[in-house]
């Protein structure tokens, strides 16, 4: 199993305020697997993300990752698990504003291990022909396109995309979702992707439903649909 979370558990508190965020979580997904997790705002989807994703710590519970025990690393440990292990997705691309499209995705394969080509990752999105544009320059999807070939050209084990279509409209969604879904099957990359909008559980291998903290439900797509014949 390539992720495998069990028990965990998860609480901020603030003044007297206990919040528990995540009560008892267990999920698994295969190598090279798509995972949706599907929930409304304030679940603790993003917590869950960012637990799996080495940015933030559990309470309790365990959590592998490609046979590594993510909860038994130390800090330094777990910069590395983050840095060469994860490429992240944001529903606002975080792009560096002053750095071109190919200084962008630079800075990130000059820092990995084992990147990818970076023109190769480009083409593979559509946006070779804006490596010289500024981020400025680009629509929001193009931008889109550009943070998913930075988080590509790493050639991370996990890609982590928290709300990729959020912030755009209905066509653009459905291509960036096609794109997703190419890298998925181009590179192997396994892809937990969170989501508000159900119907984008039609492309995902399993679906976790997430309601106050707790996977309520867990679909298992014996057919996943391609992301051009989804409708919402
Ligand atoms: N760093 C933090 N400190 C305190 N509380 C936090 C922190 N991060 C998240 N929370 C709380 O945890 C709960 C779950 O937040 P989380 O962001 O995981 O939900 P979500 O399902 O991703 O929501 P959304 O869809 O709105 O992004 C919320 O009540 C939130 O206020």
């Amino acid at each position: 199993m390539f992720i495998n979370v069990s028990s965990l558990n998860k609480s901020y508190t603030s003044g007297l305020v206990r919040n528990e965020v995540l009560k008892g979580i267990g999920m698994k997904l295969e190598k090279g697997e798509i995972g949706v997790i599907l929930g409304p705002s304030g679940s603790g989807k993003s917590t869950l993300m960012n637990i799996i994703g080495g940015v933030d710590r559990a309470d309790s519970g365990r959590i592998s990752v490609d046979g590594v025990e993510i909860s038994n690393l130390n800090d330094d440990q777990l910069t590395d698990y983050r840095r060469e292990d994860i490429g992240f997705v944001f529903q606002f691309y975080n792009l560096i504003p002053n750095l071109t499209v190919g200084e962008n995705i630079e800075v990130v394969s000059n820092i990995s291990k084992a990147p990818l080509n970076m023109d190769e990752v480009l083409t593979a999105v559509g946006m070779q022909d804006k490596k010289r544009r500024f981020p400025r320059e680009l629509s929001g999807g193009e931008q889109q396109r550009v943070s998913i070939a930075r988080a590509v050209v790493k050639n991370p084990k996990l890609l982590l995309c928290d709300e990729p279509t959020g912030a755009l409209d209905y066509q653009t969604s459905r291509s960036i979702l096609q794109l997703l879904q190419q890298v998925n099957t181009k590179y192997g990359t396994t892809i937990l992707m969170i989501t508000h909008n159900g119907a984008i559980a039609a492309m995902a291998n399993r679906v976790f439903k997430l309601r106050s903290g707790e996977i309520v439900e867990e679909v298992v797509n014996q057919m996943t649909i391609p992301a051009e014949r989804i409708e919402w």
